[in-house]
């Protein structure tokens, strides 16, 4: 049966064939990609695309959706729905808002995964900015077909959440990819960085050193909500760095404990739940060493970046699991093993005498302070260039090693995903 009167001539249009769009981009390939699928078009460009569907997606680049939708918004048919897929919904809406007829609808939409994640199960978020109930009725039959979860926010509250599940989580991801190219090192050569926790670490930091930076940049940059978090960042991985370098132990020890409680709960009454969020063991073998043993002890490690982030969302309020309705994979495992660090017994108190008394990890900690603080500069600058400049001269130092590694990663991510099904 159809979904809803009329699904059979209900065309859905896409501008933007890129990874999220579709895998591909030019016409004459996508034609022939596309050649034996007699339920889609490729046309020529959006004109034709907004001309000839009833909901139209738009799936560019962040910072382009500005210049796009006011070339393409104008030739919109005539009561047709539109949305759009950016990872930050400020600049998308006032995009629709100023160039579309006033009689198109406007529903947005942001799968939170990558192109390489299965969407059944995964949030997708709906926004129903300016639409009847029967236009977002469409929107959510033919999203269906994802079999993701629907997760219904304004367009505000998306970038205020993602703000910390997406920019922030990256801005640690991307410190440590800085900091070990600094020191010239691919940390799981060494034999300072093994187990879970590390290995974590490093599949997720090439993971996103592997993709387009426009991604990265452009919902870091562009979200208003994004630059109070990264500057956060940015301050707790300096603070709790001095205090660990002046060796001033009760301080760091009182400072980390506080934060913990804020955002875990204090010990009688945890915000966790029984069952860990990342299952002992579920990471540990992905590791890129070969010569790895996967039971064998991890290098005590003072873990600066896994502090900070609790330091961080201690200083903001946030409670990380208020945000799980918005979560990408790559965010439920960060919080995973900061929440493993966390509670685990004794797991903390090891952290902090690492940091005040061993100076195994200074270097790379020094680095990555430097890092961070780099990054929320290039953010709240809102510089575009030297921040895909940044990325760029980084991924130029993995890139010899992505081959192999990302399998690894998505082996990985994959492993979280189906533990995920069977809790
Ligand atoms: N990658 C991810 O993990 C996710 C990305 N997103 C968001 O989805 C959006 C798209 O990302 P993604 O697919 O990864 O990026 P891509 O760079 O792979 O795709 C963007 C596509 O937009 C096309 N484009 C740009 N301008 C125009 C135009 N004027 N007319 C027609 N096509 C145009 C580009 O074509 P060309 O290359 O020819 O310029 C390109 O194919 C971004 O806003 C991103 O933030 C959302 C969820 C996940
Ligand atoms: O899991 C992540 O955070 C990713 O890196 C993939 C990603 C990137 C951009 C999005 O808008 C949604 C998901």
């Amino acid at each position: 049966m159809a979904p809803f009167p009329g699904a059979q001539d209900f065309a859905v249009g896409l501008i933007g064939m890129g990874d999220m769009g579709k895998i591909d981009d030019k016409y004459d390939e996508l034609v022939k990609e596309f050649a034996n699928h007699n339920n889609i078009q490729i046309l020529r460009n959006g004109h034709l695309v907004s001309r000839a569907s009833n909901y139209i997606i738009y799936s560019v680049e962040a910072a382009a959706i500005g210049r796009v939708v006011a070339q393409y918004g104008p030739s919109t048919r005539l009561g047709a729905i539109v949305g759009g897929q950016t990872s930050c919904k400020d600049p998308e809406i006032k995009a629709f808002e100023e160039y579309l007829p006033s009689d198109v609808d406007i529903v947005s939409c942001h799968s939170l995964h990558g192109p390489n994640v299965d969407p059944r199960g995964q949030p997708l978020v709906l926004i129903k900015h300016r639409a009847s109930d029967e236009s977002f009725a469409k929107v959510e039959a033919v999203l269906r077909c994802l079999n993701s979860k629907h997760v219904y926010l304004t367009a505000k509250e998306h970038d205020r959440i993602t703000a910390d599940t997406q920019a922030v989580t990256h801005a640690a991801f991307l410190s440590m990819g800085k900091a070990w190219h600094a020191n010239q090192q691919f940390p799981w050569e060494g034999t300072r960085y093994v187990g879970g926790i590390e290995n974590v670490k490093i599949n997720l930091m090439l993971r996103i050193y592997a993709q387009k930076w426009h991604v990265y940049a452009g919902l870091a940059i562009l979200n208003p909500e994004a630059h109070k978090q990264i500057n956060q960042f940015a301050k707790s991985t300096t603070e709790l760095f001095y205090l660990m370098l002046e060796g001033r132990a009760a301080e760091l020890r009182e400072r980390v404990y506080a934060a913990r409680d804020k955002v875990f709960g204090k010990e009688n009454s945890p915000k966790w739940a029984d069952k860990p969020l990342l299952p002992d063991g579920v990471v540990d073998r992905f590791s890129l060493n070969v010569n790895a043993k996967h039971n064998a002890p991890p290098l005590p490690n003072n873990h600066l970046s896994l502090l900070a982030m609790v330091d961080c969302w201690s200083a903001l309020g946030i409670v990380p699991y208020d945000h799980m309705i918005c979560s990408t994979p790559l965010f439920r495992l960060w919080l995973g093993v900061t929440e493993h660090l966390f509670r685990t017994p004794g797991l903390l108190d090891e952290c902090l005498r690492v940091g005040i008394e061993d100076n195994t990890f200074r270097r790379d900690d020094l680095q990555f302070t430097i890092a961070a603080s780099g990054w929320a500069e290039c953010v709240a600058l809102r510089q575009f260039e030297t921040w895909r400049e940044r990325f760029a001269v980084t991924q130029k130092f993995f890139e010899p090693r992505f081959e192999g590694a990302v399998e690894v990663g998505q082996a990985m991510i994959k492993a979280v995903l189906e533990g995920e099904k069977d809790s």
